[in-house]
């Protein structure tokens, strides 16, 4: 098809309505401005050099004084226009797009007749040049069909070719080519706006990396923990319980995890008490062995038929495992007692005192009954319950004060060695040598105490202990001080030892952690010898590890002693032999123990905002970073948390540390920690609810750490830089968008 004449200009008219702008379409990008319809008529001329053209109105009326606005001039059509007409292209944009041959008044006239002038302006040539242009047109058609009214959009398609001959003047022929922009052919275009495609849509539809990773508040289900819940590796078929992911926004710190920091009983054992040892008088009754339950019953009803003191020896501590603690019993269907316990330690022992005769058959209100089939008393006795001083483990001792059915009343104790030495009515005399026998088996070791309590004493105290019980407030804290008035000066009874066995697969799970460089301390509140025995067992410890022992034995020399202990530690590592630390909660005491400030004024008000730092925090730092693994022994739950603080702000570069526990001593420990890892055992839920991941056993903290933790850590790496490539290329299309429309705004679309 020839083209006789058409204009060449792209012209807008902004929403402002005053400026009007026209566009050159030789080559992308390179534009001519005018202002003003005068001015547009010279950038159509200058356009008109150029196989594109244009005229496109703006939205609305044109405020302009030389009315309708619009652009455009009549030009000779350039030589490459013919080649560029291709049907099924569309300018598809918000822009009329109308090229006009003619002359200007005519056209004007002509499309006010229309009912157009309003809208569109026209750009206009001269008649000369439509003239000649004439000539070329062999034929032509008349049309008076409107043009595109409201300027709204202009869906003719590249190619579309119209002419309109105004009334009553033949000769003059408008001419409407709708061009669609493109340089360089049909399969040029076709890349192009391909490419533009794909890119946006590529930004547009990708999943947000930021969303995903960083804003979930906890609740939203999150494709890491979705893993973690169901891994069948960490799911515990004995107890039904699937590991699971509490807080899921710390997926990724499990893969950088550089300490650990671990409980042990219920963590790295079973939690799954059974007496097998027990002192009385100077003898020891019962062995370890393969053997399930206590084996010393026989040797203990012998010894009682042998020696009068020794029986009442032995009655003594039957009495103390059987009343006094916080078990509560049920029958079951076939009259069998069954035990509840809070504390694992407590079940234990009724358990096993219940086989050797003195069976706790349950509370009523008046106090206690224990069923009684051994020695001259035997029967149901019921015990009076005057006072309880309950077990936490800050006291570390648990106390009954009852009345006994021969009408006595006696306090009954039973707690750590290290409390129960210091309330001993004469500490030389401690079963010390026993204790160490059993602690260096694994064994947990109690200590039990009496002390036989006056009628005048027990009215004096119990008045204080009921104000203590109905204290408004730190009631706790009042109990034990009452509960620290009465128990004094005891009677030490005997020593009972209880088994904890592992936990299955505890030596691996450890061994990997070390290998991966992790640095595992133990924290328990358990005694230095049985930790250190539990140490050795579970691989946490071994004979190749130079092992150094932190005590508070003598306050003013401690600094000595620390220095001595940093001064091994580091010629051990010097010569790449692996450090042990054994520290004690005393010593930590003492190292944590804040110095009072110079400025005592200003103490209060610098309060919680700059803790001060331990006295010794910084010295001990020194030797516990050369330390692959430290264990604490006999420290509070208080203590527990502290030291992961004084790790957590002291090492530098600060690293990620992971909590693991299962009691309630290890709730602050856990809320310490960036990440809390809860046991769910035999102790109650509370470390479980306060932790971010909970796990049913110890070994599966490995994969938790190293597969879980180090993919997830790995997919959160992925994601960030995902989510600025996911930019970059969103704003990289939207920068070509910009180019390739020529700032237009229009989309050139295949059609
Ligand atoms: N019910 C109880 N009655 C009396 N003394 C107890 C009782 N339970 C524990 N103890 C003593 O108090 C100590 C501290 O107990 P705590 O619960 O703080 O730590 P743990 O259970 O020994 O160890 P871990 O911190 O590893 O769980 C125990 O080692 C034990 O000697
Ligand atoms: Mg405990
Ligand atoms: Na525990």
């Amino acid at each position: 098809m020839r083209v006789s004449s058409r204009l060449g200009a792209i012209g807008f008219l902004e929403s402002s309505g005053r400026m009007l702008r026209g566009y050159s379409q030789s080559g992308w990008g390179k534009q001519s401005e005018a202002e003003g319809v005068g001015e547009m008529h010279s950038a159509a001329a200058t356009l008109c050099h150029h196989r594109s053209a244009f005229v496109g109105p703006g939205r609305g009326q044109s405020e302009h004084p030389e009315g309708p606005c619009g652009s455009g001039g009549a030009a000779e059509v350039h030589p490459q226009l013919q080649g560029t007409h291709r049907a099924g292209q569309r300018h598809a944009g918000s822009l009329g797009c109308q090229a006009f041959a003619a002359s200007r008044h005519r056209l004007e006239e002509h499309l006010v007749g229309l009912g157009l002038g309003g809208l569109y302006g026209s750009g206009v040539s001269h008649g000369h040049e439509l003239e000649r242009s004439e000539s070329q047109v062999p034929q032509h058609r008349k049309s008076h069909q409107p043009l595109h009214a409201g300027g709204g959009g202009c869906s003719m398609p590249h190619g579309a070719h119209q002419r309109y001959s105004l009334p009553g003047d033949e000769a003059t022929i408008l001419e409407l080519v709708v061009l669609v922009p493109c340089r360089g052919g049909p399969v040029h275009l076709a890349a192009r706006i391909y490419w533009l495609l794909a890119d946006l849509l590529c930004a547009l539809f990708q999943p947000d990396a930021h969303l995903f990773v960083f804003h979930h508040g906890g609740k939203e289900p999150d494709a890491q923990a979705y893993f973690i819940k169901n891994d069948l590796q960490m799911y515990d078929e004995v107890q039904d319980t699937p590991a699971n992911a509490r807080t899921t926004n710390l997926c990724h710190e499990l893969g950088q995890v550089s300490y650990v920091f671990s409980d042990k009983t219920g963590t790295l054992t079973q939690n799954v008490m059974e007496l097998k040892r027990i002192s009385i008088g100077g003898e020891i009754y019962g062995e370890t062995g393969e053997e399930s339950g206590f084996q010393g019953r026989a040797a203990m009803l012998n010894a009682r038929l042998k020696n009068p003191s020794q029986a009442a020896a032995i009655d003594a501590v039957l009495e103390v495992l059987a009343v006094s603690h916080t078990v509560v019993s049920t029958k079951d269907r076939s009259g069998r007692m069954k035990y509840e316990a809070e504390s694992p330690d407590e079940g234990a022992l009724v358990e096993a005192v219940g086989r050797l005769g003195w069976v706790f058959t349950g509370r009523t209100n008046e106090g206690l009954t224990v069923e009684v089939n051994i020695g001259e008393t035997t029967g149901s006795q019921t015990y009076e319950l005057l006072a309880l001083n309950a077990f936490t483990s800050a006291r570390k001792r648990q106390s009954v004060l009852v009345r006994r059915p021969s009408g006595e009343v006696v306090l009954l104790v039973k707690g750590a060695d290290d409390v129960m030495q210091k309330l001993a009515a004469d500490p030389q005399s401690f079963p010390e040598e026993h204790l160490r026998a059993f602690a260096k088996q694994g064994l947990r070791t109690l200590v039990m105490g009496r002390r036989w309590i006056s009628e005048a004493e027990l009215r004096q105290w119990h008045q204080e202990y009921t104000k203590a019980q109905t204290s408004m407030q730190d009631r706790e804290g009042a109990l034990a001080q009452v509960a620290d008035q009465i128990e004094r000066s005891l009677e030490t009874l005997g020593i009972t030892g209880i088994e904890d066995k592992l936990q299955v697969g505890v030596e691996d799970a450890i061994v990997k952690i070390r290998q991966a460089g992790i640095k595992l301390w133990v924290l328990t509140g358990d005694k230095l010898e049985t930790a250190k025995n539990i140490g050795f067992s579970t691989r946490v410890l071994s004979s190749s590890m130079e092992i150094l022992t932190l005590d508070l034995t003598d306050r003013r020399a401690f600094k000595d002693h620390l220095e001595a202990v940093k001064a091994s530690a580091e010629q051990a590592s010097n010569n790449g032999v692996t450090v042990a630390l054994i520290v004690t909660g005393h010593a930590l005491e003492e190292i944590l123990r804040r110095e009072k400030s110079e400025a005592n004024g200003s103490e209060r008000s610098m309060g919680k905002k700059s803790q001060p730092k331990g006295k010794y925090q910084d010295l001990f730092l020194e030797v516990a970073v050369r330390c692959s693994v430290v264990i604490a022994c006999r420290v509070s739950p208080l203590q527990k948390a502290e030291v992961v603080t004084v790790v957590r702000k002291g090492v530098k570069p600060t690293p990620v540390t992971l909590a693991i526990g299962d009691g309630a001593n290890d709730v602050p420990m856990l809320q310490e920690a960036q990440v809390g890892v809860g046991i769910s055992g035999r102790e109650g839920r509370q470390a479980v609810n306060c932790a971010d991941f909970a796990i049913s056993q110890f070994r599966y903290l490995a994969r938790l750490m190293l597969v879980h933790g180090r993919w997830n850590y790995r997919r959160a790496c992925k994601f960030v830089i995902y989510s600025f490539w996911k930019n970059a290329v969103l704003v990289r299309s939207l920068a070509f968008m910009v180019v390739w429309s020529c700032r237009t705004g229009c989309m050139v679309m295949c059609g």
